[in-house]
């Protein structure tokens, strides 16, 4: 099968790049694994997740979300807008299209895509002038080695599996991790009557939405580090210090450290409070298990009926993207930094790798579109 852009992966990326060239009358086909679009909100993300940035950060290119939109969205609304976004734009994503390897054909001057049709089982090769990498930052989930874990005897889990805490009511559970995904999922754990610990390794800044909505509307006039300064005297106002519980701050601010470590700020949904009560034990570093027994690096031991690894996801596509040393680094992210990152060789794009949510999203796809264009009117 031949097509001018091949796109792979249906998230919010490669919806955005698909309806942008959409608009441009630009023929393209996106590949996706799984049998719906934006299967990461769909099916591999807790259930009680919101967006937590501002309505005006997490719109895709050429749709605004409708008048009444809450300015912060939960995960169903998030997803109707999708399914909107996907009817409108006359999105129709390739489903069980499972892309095992993309090289490109100088001969030729085009890339060459294998997929496997996860229904048939059978190959299918896709040729493209252009291919556009919307695979994401968050492919897969990432759980650390730590010594004895397969000896541990109850239940463990990426937090990309975790739905609820119904079934670990009075349950001992362990949440490694303290990114939002391990503060919110602490949070829910303790709201449904488990006995929750989570591990802080490293200082983290804390933060609520509201601070970050301002933050980022203040970062559009006012250099980084007065923002930082803003928000981390509000946060110091707000949630005080929380060294003593186990919670120091990072010296450098919360949006400067955004930039350049890609690390996010934790967006607090009620757990600092529940730590604050006790509520939530704050443990730090494991060193090892044995049996249903977790070791920590202060010496102290407890045991756990269940652990959920919040521990972040990697980038996979150097699984299947062959010749691409110009565009992605060892890790499957870009080489380059933002605002460049986005523009390989040979017609190859990445959309979705900056660290920067939804509205990075956008602003990649809005890019990779335009200079399609461009390279197709040239020719
Ligand atoms: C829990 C969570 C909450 C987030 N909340 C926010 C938020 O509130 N605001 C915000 O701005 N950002 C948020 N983000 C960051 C980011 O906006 C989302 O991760 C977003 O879904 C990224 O979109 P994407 O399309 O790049 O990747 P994904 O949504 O991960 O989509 C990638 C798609 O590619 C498919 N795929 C992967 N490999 C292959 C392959 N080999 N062949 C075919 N298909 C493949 C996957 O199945 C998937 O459907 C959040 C991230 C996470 C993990
Ligand atoms: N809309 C929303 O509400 C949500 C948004 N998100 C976003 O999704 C993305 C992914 O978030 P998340 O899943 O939290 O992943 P992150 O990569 O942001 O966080 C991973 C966390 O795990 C810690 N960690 C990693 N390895 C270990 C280890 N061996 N032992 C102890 N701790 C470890 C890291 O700590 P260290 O800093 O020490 O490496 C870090 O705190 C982020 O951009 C986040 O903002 C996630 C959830 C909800
Ligand atoms: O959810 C995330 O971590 C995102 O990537 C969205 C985002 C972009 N810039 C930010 C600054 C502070 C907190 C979240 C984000």
């Amino acid at each position: 099968m031949e097509e001018v852009v091949i796109i792979v992966g249906a998230g919010p990326s490669g919806l955005a790049t698909s309806a942008c060239l959409n608009v441009l009358s630009i023929p393209n086909i996106i590949l996706e694994r799984e049998d719906c679009f934006a299967s990461l909100w769909k099916k591999r993300s807790y259930d009680r997740l919101k967006l937590h940035l501002g309505k005006q950060f997490c719109q895709l290119p050429h749709m605004p979300y409708p008048p009444g939109t809450p300015t912060f969205i939960p995960k169903a609304g998030f997803l109707q807008y999708l399914e909107d976004y996907v009817s409108h734009f006359q999105i129709n994503p390739r489903y069980h299209r499972f892309v095992e390897s993309a090289s490109y054909d100088k001969v030729v001057g085009k890339w060459h895509i294998v997929a496997k049709n996860t229904l048939s089982d059978e190959l299918e090769v896709y040729l493209g002038k252009f291919l556009v990498v919307a695979t994401g930052e968050n492919s897969e989930g990432l759980i650390p080695k730590i010594p004895g874990l397969d000896s541990f005897g109850g239940e463990f889990m990426h937090c990309s599996d975790y739905k609820n805490g119904k079934r670990f009511t009075n349950k001992e559970v362990l949440v490694v991790g303290c990114g939002n995904s391990g503060m919110e999922i602490a949070y829910d754990l303790w709201d449904h009557g488990a006995i929750t610990s989570i591990v802080v390794r490293n200082p983290v800044h804390v933060v609520t939405k509201e601070m970050v909505l301002l933050g980022m509307l203040l970062l559009k006039y006012i250099p980084c580090k007065v923002v930082d300064y803003v928000t981390v005297s509000l946060s110091k106002l707000i949630y005080g210090d929380l060294s003593s519980y186990g919670l120091p701050r990072p010296s450098e601010g919360p949006f400067y450290l955004k930039d350049v470590t890609r690390s996010s700020p934790v967006i607090d949904v009620g757990t600092i409070g529940k730590i604050k009560e006790g509520e939530i034990q704050v443990v730090p570093t494991i060193t090892k298990i044995e049996g249903d027994n977790v070791y920590f690096s202060n010496g102290k031991m407890n045991r756990f009926d269940a652990i959920i690894f919040a521990t972040g996801y990697k980038s996979t596509v150097l699984k299947w993207l062959k010749e691409s040393e110009d565009l992605f680094n060892e890790d499957g992210m870009p080489k380059k930094s933002f605002p460049n990152h986005w523009n390989g060789e040979n017609g190859l794009y990445c959309v979705g790798f900056a660290s920067r949510g939804l509205f990075g999203i956008a602003r990649d796809a809005e890019h990779i579109a335009n200079h399609i264009r461009g390279v197709m009117s040239r020719k």
